[in-house]
């Protein structure tokens, strides 16, 4: 059997900390480094101390020090922070599981550029209910392309600090591309005073926060005399580092090359 190496970026972040459990607990990873920023208290710390397991590996803000003998890098940070890994791991031709949202659009373009030099999954939700979830959106999408109305609404955590979530922009972009409309000319991301009558071909966003919220999408189709929801509910964030696990074993035989978790699961 082969055993992947895999380094984990914020590794003293909610993701960070589920990811190392998860590595650790795979009979096919082992957790071969750990990142995160030089302001973080964590770093010079076992990077499993928190877990009440320590495996021996140092939390490391040095990219050098953190990803040497490592083969993949899962990387749930801060748009900021993970195209400075990128380019480092681009560099060095180690493969990334990208699952940091909120990148502009030069962001994402940095991605689809660093993937010619090594092998990335990207995606803003690993989880395989999600995924799965916007399947059933393309569907439901064509036949409720007339007289619905789209309204896309998400709830988090306190904490997190972008909105709406990467999960809902991907959903009112599945929905979009199967209209043949743009999301960037039909999506709604706030509602304020008199707005008029809803225009029929948008796609409304609403975002709320709040509590230890993991992560709640619900795609609310509306028409006259009835509605239809589509809603998928995160319980654990267990289910997101189970994917990027399947997303680096999905990497092994790729040398570069740019993917997502409908490559990874088969979706397409
Ligand atoms: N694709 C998916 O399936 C999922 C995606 N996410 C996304 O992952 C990201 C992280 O989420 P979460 O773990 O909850 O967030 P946290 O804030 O808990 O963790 C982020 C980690 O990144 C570190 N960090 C902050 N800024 C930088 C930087 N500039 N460079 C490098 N590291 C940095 C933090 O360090 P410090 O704490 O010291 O600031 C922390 O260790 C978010 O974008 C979120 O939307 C989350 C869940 C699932
Ligand atoms: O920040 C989070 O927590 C999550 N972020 C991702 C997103 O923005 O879609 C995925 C998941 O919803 C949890």
């Amino acid at each position: 059997m082969t055993v992947l190496k895999i380094a984990v970026a914020g590794a003293s972040g909610r993701m960070g900390k589920m990811l190392i459990e998860a590595i650790g607990a795979a009979e096919d990873t082992v957790l071969s480094g750990a990142l995160d920023i030089a302001e973080s208290p964590f770093v010079g710390t076992d990077a499993a101390a928190t877990l009440g397991k320590p495996v021996g590996v140092l939390i490391e803000s040095d990219f050098a020090k953190a990803l040497a003998g490592s083969d993949y890098l899962i990387d749930f940070t801060r748009p900021e922070g993970s195209l400075k890994h990128l380019e480092y791991c681009a560099e060095h031709g180690i493969k990334m599981i990208i699952g940091t949202t909120g990148f502009d659009e030069a962001g994402k373009a940095a991605i689809a550029a660093a993937a010619k030099k090594t092998a990335i999954v990207f995606a803003p939700n690993m989880s395989v209910g999600v995924n799965v979830t916007l399947k059933l959106l393309e569907m439901a999408a064509k036949s409720f392309s007339h007289g619905y109305d789209i309204e896309i609404i998400e709830a988090h955590h306190r904490h997190k600090v972008d909105a709406p979530s990467g999960t809902a922009l991907k959903m009112g972009e599945v929905i979009a591309d199967t209209l043949g409309r743009d999301l960037n000319e039909v999506g709604v991301f706030s509602r304020e005073g008199v707005t008029g009558e809803r225009d029929p071909s948008s796609i409304g966003f609403a975002t709320i926060r709040g509590g230890d919220i993991v992560g709640d999408h619900t795609v609310l189709f509306a028409g006259i005399g009835e509605r239809v929801e589509i809603t998928h509910k995160s319980s654990s964030r267990v289910t997101y580092a189970h994917g990027s696990l399947r997303a680096a074993r999905f990497l092994a035989d790729k040398a570069t090359g740019l993917y997502d978790m409908y490559d990874v699961l088969g979706l397409h």
